[in-house]
């Protein structure tokens, strides 16, 4: 039956053996109709049938007229015209209305140069989606000559990398906590016209990265959208970072190839446009060439097809409906209740509000429906700066590198970014504005009813002002893959521990043990496969430890958090406070002063510094010293910093120490230091000083200090350690100054 068929149409353009051509051919034109395959195959036979009846048809209302010069290329092409007629009816049953080709005659282009159509119905697109699609059908043909397949294969050889475009939608949105954005490089559109006169592709797409966008979203169809690949291909070469998602009308997985070719990162399909089986297989082709797919829908009937597909990681809703082009952003909301959502949360989809967003309002409605992506186009591209149009639309700047704005809260200097331990111990991005004596903490990626407000004299003594500057550090820095040589067992870190995909907090937690693995290199990217196990310090798995990846770990920055000008000025001020307050209160209170002056020793760093006496000062020489005598202090608070004892002897007695607090069980409620000095006289004035009756020293939860032994130089740290301390003690661990 089917080499009958195929005679059938020989005929008609009297190519000599055609059925051999036909073969050969059909195998890379029918890579389209594959997808129709396995199921179907019986229906082989139909598909040649149709081909007949469609054709004879075509005789009879005289709108075709085939040449018989013709070339066999041209009988190749309605062959391929013809399977297509056959998808269209598989299509029609999935609901999907837009036709691949007129149905009642292959396109004008088809005919040959002397060849007439006369316009009818059934050659007259009944929307303007329809329009392109068929204007597409022809244009991929016509590329496809002029670039096979095997060539596109050839080029991606050598192919840059593709980035990772989920990733980056679900990095930005945990950033923060808003929709990602995927910005549109659009010029013109079918149902607005043209929105930008002066249309720099690269210029914009470099705002948008600018303005915080995750990825950018680029049309390439030339005809209703002004746009090109040539566009695709400028704005990766421009060094953009944010991965690219080729907009155009995909119906042959050629272009999927093509735009790979060109530099996209991700594709559309328009489940609209395309039956399921073709989403299916192009799907599968984006996972082989590492490309993502956004699956565009609509209404229902295509929301619940592409939930029926597996392996969908992102779809789009549509808020424009391409047929009518009317805008109704209600549409996300409505497709995202009930069972669809659910669904939706089960199988971890991303979806993306799509077109019509112009308000932060607008914003917000989406994200409470349940997006955690918008693809924008016209709002942002229209403005003079795009970038700037973006912090309007979100109502905060989405910028990694611009940090001095942040929702109501702003700092007239560029403010460094801090981390900051919030009351669940768990460390945020903050930003800081100081007003008047009031400094709000703003929580990068969180709405402003989180912001935490603070006053300058709030504070009871400076054992508190201490404690509130302890809650901030610089923030920590996410490692790469290739940089897990730089962690060691021992060192503490900031780690991320997940609660689910979309809430995690960063704790501390020391690094126990590390498994070494030999790192992945795929297209020139380098995957760490090591694994850490770590204690964790705080957060909900406390003392208990857990192996985690490189991707969950970020290096504590060193240095004071105070290089941020303004919760340094809010410190000073906050000070000052309590001073005027002790000078009238006649009792001591803890307290820090001024570095200058006193001498810094950093353990760790095994004597640089300080020298007391010609050597450096090391644990080690300290021990041998003949100059060292010792005030040991008990029913310390656990968390005093030595920083703060030397500080508050310097300014009380004007004697340069040193201090050591000692690590403590965590049975124990308070810990012993000592105070070491250089000198019988020093020693004698530090203790005249502590053991004066006319004051007592105390912390801030009102704990006094203990002198219990004062000796020179006869005693040795591990003298004047309890037990407890001996068998804890490592000298890398005393804190000292
Ligand atoms: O925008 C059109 O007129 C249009 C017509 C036919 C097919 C697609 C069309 N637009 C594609 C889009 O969906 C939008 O470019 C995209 O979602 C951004 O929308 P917007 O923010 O409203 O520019």
């Amino acid at each position: 039956m089917e080499s009958t068929s195929i005679r059938a149409t020989t005929p008609r353009v009297s190519v000599p053996d055609i059925s051999t051509l036909k073969c050969t051919q059909r195998s890379l034109m029918i890579r389209r109709s594959m997808n129709l395959g396995s199921p179907l195959k019986t229906g082989r036979k139909s598909i040649a049938l149709r081909c007949i009846r469609a054709q004879q048809s075509e005789l009879k209302d005289g709108s075709v007229t085939i040449s018989p010069e013709s070339d066999y290329k041209n009988a190749l092409k309605i062959k391929e015209w013809e399977v297509g007629r056959f998808q269209e009816e598989i299509a029609a049953n999935q609901g999907i209305r837009i036709r691949r080709r007129p149905p009642t005659g292959p396109p004008l282009h088809y005919v040959g140069p002397f060849e007439f159509r006369l316009q009818n119905e059934g050659n007259t697109p009944r929307n303007i989606l329809e329009e392109i699609v068929w204007n597409k059908d022809m244009e991929v043909s016509q590329l496809k000559e002029r670039r096979p397949l095997s060539s596109l294969k050839k080029a991606l050889d050598n192919a840059p990398p593709v980035r990772d475009f989920v990733g980056a939608l679900r990095k930005s949105h945990l950033r923060t906590g808003l929709p990602a954005l995927i910005a549109e490089v659009k010029k013109a559109s079918p149902s607005r016209g043209v929105l930008r006169e002066d249309f720099d592709p690269v210029k914009i797409a470099q705002a948008y990265e600018k303005g915080g966008a995750a990825c950018l979203s680029v049309l390439t169809d030339e005809k209703y959208f002004q746009g090109s690949f040539e566009n695709l291909e400028k704005i990766r070469g421009a060094g953009i970072e944010c991965p690219l998602l080729c907009k155009e009308f995909i119906i042959d997985a050629w272009q999927i190839y093509y735009a790979r070719t060109k530099g996209a990162d991700a594709i559309l399909l328009i489940a609209a446009v395309l039956p399921d089986l073709d989403i299916q297989y192009m799907t599968k082709i984006c996972k082989i060439l590492g490309l993502a797919a956004l699956v565009e829908v609509h209404d229902e009937r295509e929301m619940d097809r592409v939930l029926g597909i597996d392996g969908i990681e992102l779809i789009g809703i549509n808020n424009r409906n391409l047929e009518t082009f009317e805008v109704d952003i209600s549409n996300t909301k409505q497709l995202l209740e009930g069972e669809r959502g659910e669904i939706i949360r089960q199988k971890d989809i991303i979806v993306v509000g799509e077109s019509g967003l112009f308000t932060p309002d607008d914003i917000a409605y989406v994200q409470e429906a349940g997006v955690k992506a918008v693809l924008v186009g016209e709002s942002i591209v229209k403005q003079n700066d795009p970038g700037k149009g973006i912090s309007g639309l979100f109502e905060m700047s989405l910028s990694t590198t611009d940090h001095s704005t942040g929702g109501n809260v702003t700092s007239d200097s560029p403010t460094p970014i801090l981390d900051f331990r919030s009351t669940d111990d768990a460390w945020y991005t903050i930003l800081l504005a100081l007003e008047n004596e009031t400094l709000t903490v703003k929580y990068v990626g969180f709405s402003e009813e989180y912001n935490e407000e603070y006053n300058a004299g709030d504070f009871k003594n400076l054992k508190q002002v201490e404690f509130f500057e302890e809650k901030f550090r610089p923030a920590s820095v996410q490692l790469q893959d290739t940089e897990c040589w730089m962690l060691v067992t021992g060192m503490t870190v900031s780690a991320s521990y997940v609660y689910s995909e979309f809430d995690l907090k960063f704790y501390n937690a020391v690094i126990d043990s590390i498994t070494y693995k030999a790192h992945k290199f795929d297209e020139g990217e380098e995957e760490c496969r090591c694994s850490f196990v770590v204690s964790w310090l705080h957060g909900p798995m406390v003392g208990s430890k857990e192996s985690i990846r490189i991707e969950h770990i970020c290096k504590l920055t060193s240095g004071s958090a105070q290089i941020d000008p303004t919760l340094a000025s809010f410190l000073k001020m906050s000070r000052e406070k309590l001073e005027l307050a002790s000078h009238n209160s006649g009792f001591i209170v803890e307290d820090d002063c001024s570095l200058e002056g006193v001498a810094v020793i950093d353990w760790k760093k095994n004597g640089q510094d300080i020298d007391m006496g010609g050597k450096p000062i090391t644990a080690e020489n300290l021990r041998e010293k003949d100059n060292c005598h010792f005030i040991l202090i008990d029913n310390l608070e656990k968390d005093l910093a030595p920083r703060t004892i030397v500080n508050f002897i310097h300014k009380h007695v004007s004697i340069k120490s040193q201090a050591y607090v000692f690590p403590s069980l965590l049975s124990e409620t308070y810990t012993r230091g000592i105070i070491v000095v250089d000198s019988k006289e020093k020693l004698q004035k530090l203790s005249d000083f502590l053991r004066n009756p006319a004051h007592l020293i105390m912390s801030s939860s009102g704990r006094p200090w203990v002198m219990t032994e004062e000796k020179l130089k006869d005693r040795t740290f591990g003298n004047l350690m309890s037990r407890s301390e001996k068998y804890m003690i490592n000298p890398d661990w005393i804190q000292a100054i």
